[in-house]
């Protein structure tokens, strides 16, 4: 191309060298920050643009539906900013609404509509709703389009009525969600139940290989698969049947990923299959007019407890790269500027990561200016450190006017971490939203709801049925149900066939026959108009006529108040999802609704502080960071503590944390912490030890040592004050400081406040000082609170 396309002006060299390639492999690696994203965002806009790639010939791979979801609309607006540039002249924003929307929605249908872009889940899911009647597993099992998707609480539902139903065992020695672990582990290593079972010298195992047969005949009797399934079916059926792959090889002939250096090897099979089509890999060379395109950091894997595996990433040259003449250089770009963060952050998270022995050194070059130095703040306990972190979230976003709630996120290691900080939140009001709390889709009433959907598309989906049987209460009895599953297990029919048999409805259904019948035409109506309803018209008419909101009015507490807003808010979804998606019809909407996955509830319009696991933070971006709870058994985590290769990843997991931050980057721990029932003294992580102190405001803890309580000083205050290049690591005594009105503070529960009255002199002075809000004004002895003068 002679001229650069206006959009790629806005790249550095190597973003643009990614963006512009077409065909053949193509790795990316780059450290935190470097533009990963953006290079493959940008790359899909460039081949619709200017080398005419149909939008339906793309597959792109994302890690959240969110990501996804970005995506899209990032590649409308550079598109109708093009388009606007190009048939008027003029910025899109010059011209009228009107036309702006017209010009929006063109641009939609044609470049934007067509393009699958997702996460890996998502796609297959789309995949098998295509193909999934074309494949028959090693046993037999087959499934129809109408599958349902049972997320992990389904699953568990149904390896529990394994247990403590078929095979009446104990569900605490065979906890379902254990036991659902080990079966899944199975099926990512590829273990039939035969397989698995002569692996197993005892007794415990044989039975969960046990449970295994008898769980997969089960989810395809109700015609369902679990999300283990969604990856591992798509590659058995492409390895199955040659036209069903050589199809969607031809269909998609640009597949990019981003974050490759968490896929596992199922992930990994799927997309060579889809780009070789399955010819060996040191055969395959017909790049011609097709692309892979990948982006990742191994220095940020961190899903190797799913499998996930980096060195995946670290052999794409090899694996893809081998019908070419000179591959080393055809196939790597390297990103080495990072645009996030501020240098001290940079330098923080580099400083750390280097002492991982598993990696590939990179360049990673500061493009922002030096920025603040990182806080160390030791706290307490579990609640002085969340008052301490909310207390500056307050001030900050009072102080500074450019500030949201938005733009602040609290990251932590476990989840259980999130409560302290949710109190002291919702004691201050501030706004607040847990990523990977209690999914929207998880809650009862709007599982429910679902439930009844599922069971309009796929009557086999017998979990689904049960949980609604007598959902709101129809009389429908235990013993009735214990009847009717027998009878059904007996006919070998699904549930629902007996249901609507009249006549074995009168034998097995007792008293609750007409009930039964009832409930069972009920939802025979709902499936004739299935078709030719949309799915919000559905949630209405299901929520409505199954008495399921009369019954929460007839409540009355607070309580179904609250699920009644839910159930609003479930019918809202199925219309946003309508306005979003062409394909909007109720089996969509359920998938999606099933795929929803953790990082997605982060709602970019909600203005609240974000509270999240560091898994969860990965690929986002926050001006303000806080990463709490920096203490050996919580962060870096007890498991991993005797093993080199899982601390690695837990560092990983730190440097992940570390580079979210755009401005300002906290660090906090506590001398003290109940967690797990009991108060326990805790000691600072090694981490913290690995950190450079000349980069930070605070006296780094040595690791290892427990601490005693944090020391009254003054010290830190007056070192605030100093740059951290010229700052000594070690602080002499400070003479006492003579406190004057109007000097600003930075308190460490309390944020920061102005002094509006000194008292006293010398050693006896004390100060009365105004913070924001609602902490207002407090007298202070500066010798004992803990303040920071702030220039
Ligand atoms: N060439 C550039 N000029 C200015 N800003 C850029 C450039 N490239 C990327 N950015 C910005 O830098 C930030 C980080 O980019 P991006 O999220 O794509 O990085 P990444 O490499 O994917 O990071 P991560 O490894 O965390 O996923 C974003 O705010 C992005 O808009
Ligand atoms: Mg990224």
């Amino acid at each position: 191309m002679s001229t650069v396309a206006p959009f790629l002006s806005h790249l550095n060299p190597s973003q643009r060298r990614a963006v512009e390639h077409f065909c053949g492999p193509l790795l990316v690696v780059a450290g935190a920050g470097s533009g990963k994203t953006r290079a493959l965002t940008y790359r899909v806009a460039n081949l619709i643009r200017y080398h005419h790639v149909d939008p339906a010939n793309i597959l792109a791979v994302t890690f959240t539906n969110k990501a996804a979801k970005e995506m899209k609309e990032r590649i409308e607006r550079l598109f109708s900013q093009q388009v606007a540039e190009d048939e008027y002249g003029k910025p899109l924003s010059a011209l009228p609404e009107r036309e702006q929307v017209q010009l929006r929605s063109r641009v939609y249908k044609t470049y934007v509509k067509d393009l699958w872009v997702g996460t890996f889940h998502a796609l297959c899911a789309r995949i098998l709703r295509f193909d999934i009647d074309k494949y028959k597993d090693d046993r037999g099992n087959t499934w129809t389009k109408q599958f349902s998707i049972f997320d992990e609480s389904d699953a568990q539902t149904l390896v529990k009525s394994i247990v403590t139903g078929d095979l009446n065992l104990d569900s605490k020695t065979f906890e379902p969600r254990s036991v659902r672990y080990a079966i899944s582990n199975a099926k990512n290593r590829g273990l039939s139940p035969e397989e698995f079972q002569q692996d197993q010298p005892n007794y415990r195992g044989r039975v969960i290989a046990d449970v295994y047969g008898r769980y997969i005949t089960k989810l395809a009797e109700n015609n369902a698969l679990d999300f283990d399934d969604l990856l591992l079916i798509p590659v058995r059926l492409f390895q199955q049947n040659e036209s069903i792959l050589g199809y969607w090889h031809h269909r998609f002939r640009h597949v990019l990923v981003d974050e490759y250096q968490d896929t596992n090897r199922t992930q990994y099979d799927l997309i060579r299959l889809l780009v070789t089509n399955g010819e060996p890999a040191r055969t395959y060379g017909n790049w011609n007019q097709r692309s892979a395109f990948v982006v990742g950091d191994v220095d940020q894997s961190i899903y190797s407890f799913r499998a996930a595996d980096f060195t995946i990433l670290m052999e794409f040259q090899h694996d893809f790269g081998d019908g070419l003449d000179d591959k080393e250089t055809q196939t790597l770009v390297k990103l080495e500027e990072n645009y996030r963060s501020t240098e001290n952050i940079l330098q923080m998270a580099n400083a750390l990561i280097q002492n991982n022995s598993q990696r590939i050194d990179k360049v990673l070059r500061p493009t922002r200016g030096t920025g603040e130095s990182i806080i160390c703040h030791r706290a307490d306990d579990e609640i002085a450190e969340a008052q301490y972190v909310v207390g500056q979230i307050r001030a900050m976003e009072q102080e500074h006017p450019d500030l949201n709630w938005r733009d602040f996120a609290i990251l932590y290691r476990t989840n259980a971490q999130s409560r302290a900080f949710e109190e002291v939140l919702v004691q201050w009001a501030v706004p607040y939203s847990v990523v990977g709390g209690l999914r929207f889709y998880d809650r009862k009433e709007v599982k429910d709801i679902l439930a009844y959907l599922r069971m309009v598309v796929n009557p086999c989906d017998t979990v689904s049925l049960l949980r609604i049987i007598n959902t709101p209460r129809r009389g429908i009895g235990k013993t009735t149900i214990d009847r009717l599953v027998n009878a059904a297990q007996e006919l070998n029919l699904p549930l629902w066939e007996v249901l609507v048999d009249e006549g074995l409805v009168k034998t097995y259904g007792g008293r609750s026959a007409r009930g039964l019948t009832t409930f069972a035409q009920q939802l025979q109506q709902w499936q004739a108009v299935a078709d030719d309803l949309p799915a919000s018209a559905l949630v209405q008419r299901v929520m409505e006529e199954s008495g399921y909101v009369q019954d929460l009015i007839s409540q009355g507490t607070d309580e179904a108040d609250d699920r009644r807003k839910n159930l609003d808010e479930l019918r809202n979804a199925a219309l946003q999802f309508e306005d979003e998606n062409e394909d909007a019809g109720l089996l969509t909407f359920l998938g999606s609704a099933s795929l929803a996955s953790d990082a997605d509830s982060k709602d970019d319009l909600s203005n609240r502080v974000s509270l999240m696991t560091l898994h969860s933070s990965k690929g986002l971006e926050f001006p303000v960071v806080f990463l709490v709870g920096l203490e050996q058994g919580l962060f870096p985590n007890y498991r991993s503590m005797d093993d080199p290769a899982a601390l690695e990843e837990e560092r990983r997991l730190c440097y992940v944390g570390i580079t979210r931050a755009q401005e300002q980057l906290f660090i906090t721990h506590a001398n003290a912490r109940r967690l797990w029932g009991s108060r326990e003294p805790a000691v600072p992580s090694l981490f913290l030890n690995e950190l450079p102190q000349e980069l930070v405001l605070g006296q780094l803890p040595h690791a290892g040592r427990r601490q005693r309580p944090p020391a009254p000083s003054r010290s830190a205050a007056s070192s605030a004050t100093r740059s951290p290049k010229t700052r000594p690591p070690a602080r002499p005594a400070a003479p006492p400081h003579n406190w004057q009105v109007g000097e600003k503070v930075l308190h460490r529960a309390f944020g920061v406040g102005q002094i509006t009255h000194v008292f006293g002199s010398g050693d006896k002075q004390s100060i009365a000082v105004r913070f924001p809000g609602s902490i207002g004004q407090k007298v202070l002895d500066p010798k004992l609170a803990p303040l920071d003068r702030l220039p």
